[in-house]
């Protein structure tokens, strides 16, 4: 299968990202060094991606009829959903309409279950019967505060379909429920709607095991250790320790998950350790926040993983370098964001640094990240944060 063509000819391997954030940033450059033409899309302009690409648009992604219209006037040969908040009933039609000629990223069935919450969950839960947090899935606000008594304190709420912890709060004592309950229904990426109910899993830690599906089968990344707060990822460090029977056993589940989903690409498989206990938690069908890591700690990052996939190119090995850690960073506040002192970032040897280029900040959000690599674990975060918190970000009007 495969043949790359010349991009902006047409003989060009045309791949549409649906999503332009941070993550898909990467992968198109990724994308960009294998000569494919790249075309992203997101609700909003100048994201990220959108300034690697060939071209760009500005849609919303969870309006079907403006998903298919773009992708008849694009005709990629490849779709990769970059975020969960997309028309994914639209792409499993157009996956089956087009009998080959376009494929989505890792399969239109893996992007419509991951979307929300309930699909990937009950898969996981209740078809492979994996173990995961005891939940309940609702829609009002009667049938939720049943099952906060059901499910018992402390519980997490969350929207089904949110990430980076929008939405989300951990339900502590009774006098917590109800303003759960209305940040489920306002801060999420879809708006209003059904919310997860999540016994709260008392972890000793938890990672992502980044799981490459390819054309010469399934590669497991070392695991990655992260801390996050606010339901938002603050750190992640790599290799994560773990007993062998742990590993294994998180291994099997990503093996079990992603072999369900099928297709090519990288998936994130967020997973809690108890001693040598794993639950599954979810699963992204695409790289991950804390795989930013990856960056710095691999000779092929989650991103050059996930373009080398889904083109059905080969790898053969991944090679971890030694611990490293990165560091998200995070600016609060409205206006343009400008950074100060980013020399200080990168004073250190094995250190490395992203700035996302996102055009604005309006609340809080992910701006950049740093990385570092060190003798080990502890060092590698010590050396992350501080590159971190030697940028000052100013938010300009
Ligand atoms: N049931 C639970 N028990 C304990 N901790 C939880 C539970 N659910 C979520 N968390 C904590 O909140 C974090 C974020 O939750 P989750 O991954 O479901 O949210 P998310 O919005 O999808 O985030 P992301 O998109 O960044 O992965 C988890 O990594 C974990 O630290
Ligand atoms: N946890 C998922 C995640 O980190 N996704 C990354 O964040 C971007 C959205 O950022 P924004 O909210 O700042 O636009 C997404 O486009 C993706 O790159
Ligand atoms: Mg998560």
């Amino acid at each position: 299968m495969p043949t790359i063509g010349t991009p902006l000819s047409p003989h060009a391997t045309r791949v549409l990202l649906l999503g332009s954030g941070e993550l898909g940033k990467e992968v198109a450059l990724e994308l960009q060094r294998f000569g494919v033409e790249v075309i992203a899309a997101d609700r909003y302009a100048d994201a990220p991606a959108m300034q690697v690409a060939h071209r760009s648009h500005v849609l919303d992604m969870l309006d079907g009829a403006a998903v298919r219209a773009l992708i008849e006037r694009e005709r990629p040969h490849i779709v990769v959903p970059e975020i969960e908040a997309i028309s994914t009933p639209t792409l499993i039609e157009i996956e089956t309409e087009a009998k080959g000629s376009l494929r989505v990223i890792p399969t239109a069935r893996a992007a419509r279950l991951t979307m929300d919450r309930e699909g990937i969950r009950r898969l996981a839960a209740e078809t492979l019967g994996l173990p995961t947090s005891p939940y309940r899935f609702v829609d009002t606000l009667a049938d939720y505060r049943d099952a906060v008594q059901a499910v018992g304190l402390p519980c997490v709420v969350k929207p089904v379909m949110s990430s980076s912890g929008k939405g989300q709060s951990l339900v502590r004592t009774q006098a917590d429920i109800d303003a759960a309950w209305d940040y489920a229904q306002t801060g999420g990426r879809a708006g209003a709607g059904r919310v997860i109910v999540e016994g709260f899993v008392d972890f000793d830690y938890e990672i992502t095991l980044l799981t490459v599906r390819h054309a010469g089968g399934t590669s497991f990344c070392d695991p990655i250790g992260h801390l996050q707060r606010d339901g938002d990822y603050r750190e992640s460090w790599q290799p994560q320790p773990m007993s062998p029977k742990a590993l294994e056993r998180s291994q099997q589940i990503a093996k079990a998950v992603t072999d369900d989903l099928g297709g090519w690409g990288v998936f994130g498989v967020e997973l809690f350790i108890r001693g040598d206990e794993v639950w599954f938690s979810e699963v992204s069908p695409r790289p991950h926040d804390t795989g930013l890591v990856t960056l710095l700690s691999q000779d092929l990052p989650q991103f050059a993983l996930h373009a080398r996939a889904i083109l059905g190119l080969p790898i053969p090995v991944i090679r971890q370098l030694g611990p490293t850690a990165s560091c998200a960073m995070l600016a609060q506040g409205h206006g343009v964001p400008v950074f100060d002192n980013v020399e200080g970032a990168l004073r250190e040897p094995d250190t490395a640094l992203r700035l996302f280029g996102k055009p604005r900040v309006e609340g809080h959000r992910r701006v950049g990240v740093t990385l570092a690599r060190g003798t080990d674990i502890d060092d590698a975060r010590a050396r992350a944060r501080d590159a971190a918190a030697a940028i000052t970000i100013r938010l300009e009007p």
